[in-house]
């Protein structure tokens, strides 16, 4: 079998396997002190005919941020779909080969899609607090899971809102309407929804593309935090933010990984010439 590779330790190599190694953890792939939380296998993605994804193989490290970076329309995003298979929404859109966590192919049929997304939380481009207040667009999530008693669902509010970095903002006017609030505060809010139903994974997909410098610093410093309790995958146009938010960063193009590195060696020392083009503008 032959198939590339994309890791933070192995960056991209093509290389033929034994049947033993084929079975065996590959090489380099993930430091023994650096867990894999979502191993990504041979996959692929369509929108219908149009491939948009093509053989992709990366390791996610489990509680560390990981940026996709790459120019428009490389397939960031639809990776990102893929995690939590928001993609099934539409009829045609599908992927082929496999994403791994915690022993799951999450791509298998069986997989209970609202337990997923639960364990795998999205925050998007555009804050979309509910149309209701600040309380219940909290509490609307975790009811669809949990039956808490209302001191419970106070209290998860109030965990919510200030692993957030919300909480003192919004103390005071919980039964205000959550679209009531800044553009950055809503997506705050957006990213204590995520949080309020205990996922593993968060997926932020430009989460601050639409925010001012102020708001994006606060996000930034968020997802900073965050990091420690959770794997966080932070698709960016913006290459300094990838560089002060992420440990990880895999470059994109054309529906493939191109390479696949720590931040630093990937933005210092760039092994293939199309991420140098990248980082240096050429293109993209
Ligand atoms: N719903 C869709 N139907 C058909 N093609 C799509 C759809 N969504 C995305 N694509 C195509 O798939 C490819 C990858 O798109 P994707 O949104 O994943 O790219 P991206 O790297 O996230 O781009 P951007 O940085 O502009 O958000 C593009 O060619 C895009 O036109």
């Amino acid at each position: 079998m032959t198939r590339d590779t994309h890791s933070p330790t192995g960056r991209q190599q093509t290389k033929r396997e034994t049947p033993a190694e084929a079975s065996a953890p590959r090489q380099g792939v993930v430091a023994k002190d650096n867990p894999c939380k979502i191993k990504v296998e041979n996959l692929g993605f369509n929108y219908g005919k149009f491939q948009a994804l093509k053989d992709i193989n990366l390791d996610i490290v489990d509680n560390e941020v990981t940026a996709f970076i790459g120019p428009s329309g490389c397939g960031k995003s639809t990776l990102l779909r893929c995690f939590n298979r928001i993609f099934e929404l539409y009829p045609g859109h599908y992927a082929t080969g496999s994403i791994e966590m915690d022993g799951q192919n999450l791509l298998d049929k069986s997989i209970d899609l609202n337990v997923l997304r639960s364990k795998i939380g999205m925050v998007f481009q555009k804050p979309t607090p509910f149309p209701m207040s600040i309380y219940d667009n909290i509490a609307f999530g975790v009811r669809l899971y949990e039956k808490l008693k209302r001191h419970e669902m106070d209290e998860r509010v109030e965990w919510s809102l200030k692993k957030a970095a919300l909480w003192d903002e919004v103390k005071d006017k919980l039964r205000a309407n959550g679209s009531a609030l800044s553009g950055g505060q809503q997506q705050r809010l957006c990213i204590a929804r995520a949080i309020a139903v205990q996922p593993d994974v968060l997926l932020l997909d430009e989460p601050a593309s639409a925010l001012d410098p102020v708001a994006t610093l606060k996000i930034e410093e968020l997802v900073h935090e965050l990091r420690e309790e959770y794997t966080i995958v932070i698709v960016t146009h913006n290459m300094q933010q990838a560089a002060r938010v992420a440990g990880y960063t895999a470059f994109f193009h054309l529906g493939e990984v191109i390479e696949y590195a720590d931040t630093d060696s990937l933005f210092t020392n760039p092994r293939e010439k199309r991420t140098e083009d990248y980082l240096t503008g050429r293109y993209g």
